[in-house]
């Protein structure tokens, strides 16, 4: 195994990641950021310097648990303090298992100003994957707006409330195209013609392929908002890895993939290698208002120029939710992963509801909308500062009269900083219970991140679940994830075993949800993590802590 450095300077820049020129966040002069790529043992040593001027950063290692490294979690007040202006802070941590992962920012909204990049995991040495492949792409895929984050983040937060609205575009490995589409031609818009020479910073990547080879594309998708569907023209996908866990490969057609989740396929290149073929992104789940992002699968005996003659793969509806419910329910653990634990210790019921704060407008779960203490949760445990956040936990349910088909009749919301104190080493089910949102008959898909742990995806149901739901879980090969979705009016039910002490967030992985106050905090025998770098707690009423 083998210690990787890097040295990465965060810092805002001029972009065009779709052919406009606006403001992105950038690490060395580059965006998306560098590609991490390690083998599974390896440590990867980050020294991150702040070069932002006037704000704090951290950057969070997406699906990576951080195994007896809490500290290097890089959530800004949870695990950290946000990293100062000139400062430079070391992340250190070991990449323990091989797999399709991502990092980005996790202080503000700052991944939905573009910071963000691909971690790959590699298998170790000596050990091979259990799919065959010739060679790989690296699809990181996002969503992008014009209005600054800054802009966004005032409007989340203003009364009266100003949504952020639909992305204006969808990009590729920081690349989309906003004022012009490459099938222009086949489509009946008025949008014209992308004309690109090839080195435009907004051009797309191009996927050339061989004839009659195997392809692993990884497919990872850090959006702000947007959930996707991506489909290649005339070809289809084996799946065989989700979020760094190998599942048990099925085909489609088309593969939806949600924020803060990832994919590998397989794709065998065994069409008429004389033409090109559209690779296309579309919105799902809300209604879109986003032009698909576009690519070329490009057989080496036709020129990348040579556009396909057809129309690009059509996005299944935004709010076709049996086409999602069953590409989701086709995900099962591959033969020999990890079982879940036949029983749990603790059932936790989370109920997510879209509320109103003083007229603010918020997310609440179980009636409590987060918000973030000065001080990191991770310091404030540890050294027993009672003061630091809100001692009354929050509630393990909700009352069970709820009406979650219907707005709620009293749409206030209280906020806090409280958190769920784990106990280690027990098993812990969570049931995220989704709910009609302000408006009547409205209730939305949201992807739920788990830091520190992946978690078995027992099942998922409609309605409200109740007492014998549990009899249709799935504990024989149900994925192991650190993301799971929820869909409308619906329930999905996770079970963890509590095996890494720290403080880990749990939440909505859309960036102006979390904003809004949709997540949860899960301590885990905070108080017994040793050897916490200082300057991770050298903020807020940890400062002066030595340790
Ligand atoms: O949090 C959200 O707020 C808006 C809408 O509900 C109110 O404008 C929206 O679509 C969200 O996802």
């Amino acid at each position: 195994a083998k210690v990787r450095h890097f040295k990465w300077e965060v810092e805002y820049m001029y972009g065009a990641p779709d052919c406009q020129e606006h403001v992105v966040m950038g690490i060395n002069g580059q965006f998306p950021g560098p590609t991490i790529r390690a083998k599974a043992g390896d440590t990867i040593v980050v020294d991150l310097t702040n070069k932002l001027h006037t704000e704090g950063v951290v950057i969070h290692w997406h699906g990576i648990r951080q195994l007896g490294t809490p500290w290097a979690d890089g959530t800004a007040s949870i695990s950290q303090c946000a990293i100062n202006p000139g400062e430079t802070f070391e992340y250190r941590f070991k990449v323990d298992r091989p797999g399709t992962y991502f990092y980005h920012g996790h202080y503000g909204m700052q991944r939905s100003a573009g910071l963000y990049g691909s971690l790959i995991v590699d298998m170790a040495d000596g050990e091979k994957e259990p799919f065959h492949y010739d060679a790989e792409f690296n699809l990181l895929l996002s969503d992008w707006w014009h209005k600054s984050v800054h802009e966004q983040e005032v409007g989340l937060s203003s009364n009266p409330f100003r949504w952020i609205g639909e992305p204006q575009s969808l990009l590729i490995n920081g690349r989309g195209q906003y004022n012009c589409s490459l099938a222009a031609k086949f489509s009946n818009s008025s949008i014209s013609q992308c004309k690109f020479e090839g080195n435009e910073k907004c051009a797309p990547q191009v996927l050339k392929v061989r004839p009659n080879k195997t392809y692993r594309l990884r497919i990872a998708s850090t959006t702000a908002l947007a959930s996707l569907n991506l489909a290649i023209e005339g070809h289809k996908m084996v799946v065989v890895e989700a979020d760094g866990n190998h599942v048990q490969p099925f085909a489609v057609n088309d593969l939806d993939i949600y924020s803060g989740e990832s994919y590998s396929v397989l794709l065998k290149t065994d069409q008429n290698p004389y033409k090109n073929y559209w690779v296309s992104i579309g919105v799902r789940g809300r209604d879109p208002k986003t032009n698909q992002a576009l690519t070329l699968l490009s057989y080496s005996a036709t020129p990348a120029s040579k556009l396909p003659t057809t129309q690009p793969p059509v996005t299944p509806r935004w709010d076709d939710y049996n086409h999602s419910k069953a590409f989701t329910k086709s995900i099962y653990a591959l033969m020999g992963s990890p079982q879940p634990p036949k029983t749990y210790d603790r059932r936790i019921i989370l109920l997510n509801t879209q509320n109103r704060l003083n007229g603010f407008v918020k997310w609440a779960i179980n009636n409590v909308s987060l918000v973030l203490p000065s001080t990191p949760y991770l310091g404030s445990i540890k050294f027993g500062l009672n003061n630091a956040f809100d001692q009354k936990t929050p509630p393990d349910n909700y009352d069970s009269s709820y009406d979650i088909m219907k707005p709620a009749p009293n749409q206030n919301t209280t906020q806090g900083s409280g958190v769920y104190t784990i106990t280690l080493n027990t098993t812990v089910d969570v049931i995220l219970q989704n709910a009609n949102a302000l408006a009547k008959d409205v209730s939305e898909i949201h992807p739920w991140h788990l830091h520190g742990h992946d978690f078995w995806v027992l099942g998922y149901g409609e309605g409200k679940f109740k007492n014998g739901d549990e009899k249709t879980f799935n504990l024989k090969n149900p994925p192991l994830r650190n993301t799971a979705v929820i869909f409308p009016f619906g329930w999905t039910a996770l079970r963890f075993v509590a095996d890494n002490p720290g403080v880990w967030a749990f939440h909505c992985h859309i960036e102006p949800h979390l904003h809004m106050g949709m997540g949860v905090i899960f301590a885990q025998d905070a108080h017994r993590v040793g050897q916490i770098p200082k300057e991770a707690l050298a903020c807020g009423l940890t400062g002066n802590k030595q340790n």
